[in-house]
């Protein structure tokens, strides 16, 4: 049986060939990573680094490598004019920008503080393009996105992609390569399963409060339903969770990170993971805003993210506007 491989995938789409180069080195550095997350006790990678990085999280020796990585595969693309990195505080430009260049935005090692305990992490990224000759403009919205997608470093390896209609995951087999296992990825509109770090209850806003009483009351409750939690505390496994088998992912805004404006960042995590639901029929808000109309204002902003099953996503969208 002939396989589906990545690059085949891309070379049958209608993306320009540039284009098609960078996912292809994004997809090199995520297998780099995955080599060195898996190899990362043999190379003394685990555990932290003596540093900081600009969101004032300390860094694991991963992070630091994962950046590393991305940045010296992707930076062989020749159209790739500057990366946006969670690691990084200022954006890296690599060239002098011209119209139809690319953006990269990207978390390098999503889900870092799973490494030592061997739980799974991943890479985000997502692709946008310079509007005009010389504009360093990188804070678009994430409607602007070319395309989007995260590796997951777990008992396999899998690239999930949308290049703008669609949902794919290719699984990385022992030479390296991705092949296509996964056509058409979907969130299903219904679900009974919710994910939210529920140790910070007592910080919740009210709408947040009453989706999460509502399903624990279960069948009791009004929802007259059970319904089952899980938190992997890794955004990468918690969407691809999604993208199997359906659910709802919250990490809102709270009395306690409402200064920094939530905890999960727009540009590399919260847009890319926005687009890859939306792609696969779900939906994805703050509560009051489609995640991807946001418009951002700095690299590293951080938004509330509400995203998965659509059902679910228009009941928060309703409890948020009700208390709005
Ligand atoms: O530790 P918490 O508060 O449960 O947060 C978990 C969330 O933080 C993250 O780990 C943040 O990502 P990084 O590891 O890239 O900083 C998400 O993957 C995850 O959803
Ligand atoms: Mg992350
Ligand atoms: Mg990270």
């Amino acid at each position: 049986m002939t396989q589906t491989t990545l690059r085949d995938y891309l070379n049958g789409s209608a993306l320009n060939p540039d284009l098609i180069h960078l996912l292809e080195e994004v997809a090199n550095a995520c297998s780099v990573v995955a080599d060195r997350v898996r190899n990362g006790a043999f190379e003394g990678n685990l555990g932290s680094a003596n540093a900081t990085n600009v969101q004032g999280e300390t860094q694991k020796t991963l992070d630091i490598v994962a950046n590393d990585e991305f940045e010296r595969t992707c930076a062989r693309s020749p159209r790739l004019a500057a990366l946006v990195s969670e690691e990084v505080e200022e954006v890296t430009w690599l060239k002098e920008p011209e119209a139809g260049d690319y953006l990269l935005y990207f978390d390098p090692l999503d889900g870092s503080s799973n490494i030592d305990v061997n739980l799974s992490v991943g890479s985000i990224f997502a692709v946008m393009q310079v509007e005009k000759d010389g504009d360093r403009d990188v804070l678009h919205k994430g409607r602007k996105q070319l395309c989007a997608g995260y590796a997951i470093f777990g008992p396999s390896t899998m690239l999930v992609l949308t290049i703008g209609a669609g949902v794919a995951g290719f699984t990385s087999q022992q030479n390296g390569s991705f092949y296509l296992t996964h056509p058409q990825m979907t969130v299903p509109t219904e679900t009974s399963e919710y994910a939210i770090n529920t140790s910070r209850y007592r910080f919740w806003d009210q709408p947040v409060r009453r989706y999460v009483d509502e399903c624990v009351a279960g069948e009791e409750g009004p929802r007259e339903r059970n319904f089952n939690m899980r938190w992997a505390a890794s955004m990468v496994a918690e969407i691809h969770r999604i993208l199997i088998r359906g659910g709802v992912f919250l990490y809102p805004a709270d009395s306690k990170n409402r200064t920094t404006g939530g905890k999960l960042r727009l540009m590399y995590e919260a847009n890319p993971m926005a687009m890859l639901i939306e792609n696969a029929g779900g939906a994805a808000t703050t509560g009051l805003v489609s995640i991807m109309d946001v418009q951002p204002t700095g690299p590293h902003q951080r938004v509330p993210v509400i995203l998965g099953s659509k059902s679910e996503v228009e009941r928060l969208i309703a409890y948020h506007k009700k208390e709005s």
